[in-house]
């Protein structure tokens, strides 16, 4: 009988602990519709009554002798996505590739200048946001010179989204971005590690992803934390968002440039939009929501089509198509 009682007691745990699991994700998959209906609420529409620059005007910060194809990705995407103008603030070896890659960007040839903060400074006022790091490499003296961009981008209240080895840096000198909460940070699954160590001084818990990324935010003061992999983590330390949209497994160099660049507009959008566009939800969750669904629905189109052959700039030429059925239909 004791052995029965003991029975009963634990399938009682067992139904209470089946039902809050589900109860959760109802909660969630219910989350999950507004949110991309949320999106759709920021998007501003195309009426004859906007001037050229109104839907957003983003600088890309990054570009140097070794990479020059990440600015330009993420540049791309941005204007892809539907913003105006596209500025890529790279090095001056990096500027004439970049610029023979496309007429659309505006390329400034100034990060490895002498005054390279202040050429970037006398153009915030006229970007919306800006995205450091695609392409950015480690030289200390880029590096240096994106400490001081950071610093004057923060002055000026925008949104910065901080990706690639602006994420190095970050690692290195978390308080630069740190309690800024108009940051949106996108590590990828190494990238994640490197700055959750250099924060919380513990290797991650593979066994716990969400607590990690939660934890994390929270230790930057509760800016938004996008963790790239098979599935998308989006935290501001209050809520984890997931992001599982179908991509495909080819994992190509690139695709966290298109991220970030897509991620640079949705930010804009979503900040000016503001929480009642939102429904009270943290406007940067929202934008990296849907920077993550159009990514990852970028990939999947390409993928369709290329298969194992998928470039990055496949996915770009998709994105257009990509938006639409995710947010226009
Ligand atoms: N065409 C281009 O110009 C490109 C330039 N890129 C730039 O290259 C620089 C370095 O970016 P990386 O992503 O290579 O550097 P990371 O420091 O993120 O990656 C370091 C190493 O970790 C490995 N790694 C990445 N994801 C992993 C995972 N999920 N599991 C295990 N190992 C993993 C990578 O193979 C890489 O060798 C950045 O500035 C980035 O913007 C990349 O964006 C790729 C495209
Ligand atoms: N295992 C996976 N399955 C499906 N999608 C994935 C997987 N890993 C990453 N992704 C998706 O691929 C995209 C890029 O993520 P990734 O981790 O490759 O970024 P990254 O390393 O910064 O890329 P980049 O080469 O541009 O630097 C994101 O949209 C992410 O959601
Ligand atoms: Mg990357």
């Amino acid at each position: 009988s004791k052995c029965g009682f003991s029975c009963s007691v634990l399938a009682l745990c067992l139904d209470v602990f089946k039902r809050s699991f589900s109860l959760h994700r109802t909660h969630s998959l219910k989350d999950m519709e507004n949110i991309f209906q949320l999106v759709r609420n920021v998007i501003p529409p195309l009426t004859g009554k906007r001037h050229k620059g109104q839907d957003g005007r983003i600088g890309i910060v990054g570009g140097c002798q070794e990479y020059t194809g990440a600015p330009y990705f993420a540049a791309i995407t941005a204007l892809k996505v539907g913003a105006d103008l596209s500025h890529v603030f790279c090095t001056k070896d990096a500027a004439t590739v970049i610029k023979s890659y496309s007429p659309e960007l505006i390329v400034h040839p100034v990060l490895d200048s002498p005054n390279a903060v202040h050429e970037v400074e006398k153009w915030l006022p006229r970007l919306h946001s800006v995205v450091i790091g695609p392409g950015l490499g480690r030289d200390e003296v880029l590096l240096e010179n994106t400490k001081g961009i950071i610093e004057k981008s923060k002055v000026k209240g925008i949104p910065i989204i901080i990706d690639a080895d602006g994420l190095w840096l970050i690692s290195q000198q978390p308080s630069l971005i740190q309690g800024y909460q108009r940051a949106i940070l996108t590590p990828n699954y190494m990238e994640f590690s490197r700055l959750y160590e250099a924060m919380l001084r513990d290797p991650v818990d593979s066994s716990d992803h969400h607590g990690c990324v939660l934890r994390l935010s929270q230790a930057m003061g509760n800016l938004t934390i996008v963790q790239k992999g098979e599935r998308d983590l989006i935290s501001d330390g209050e809520k984890v968002l997931v992001c599982s949209h179908e991509g495909s497994s080819r994992r190509c160099g690139g695709q966290g440039d298109l991220l970030s660049g897509s991620l640079g507009v949705l930010a804009h959008w979503a900040f000016l939009a503001g929480a009642e566009k939102t429904n009270g939800q943290n406007p940067f969750l929202v934008a990296a929501f849907g920077a993550c669904s159009l990514t990852r629905q970028s990939n999947h189109q390409a993928f369709q089509k290329f298969g194992r052959s998928m470039t990055a700039s496949d996915m770009v030429s998709e994105v257009g198509t990509a938006f639409s059925k995710l947010f226009e239909t």
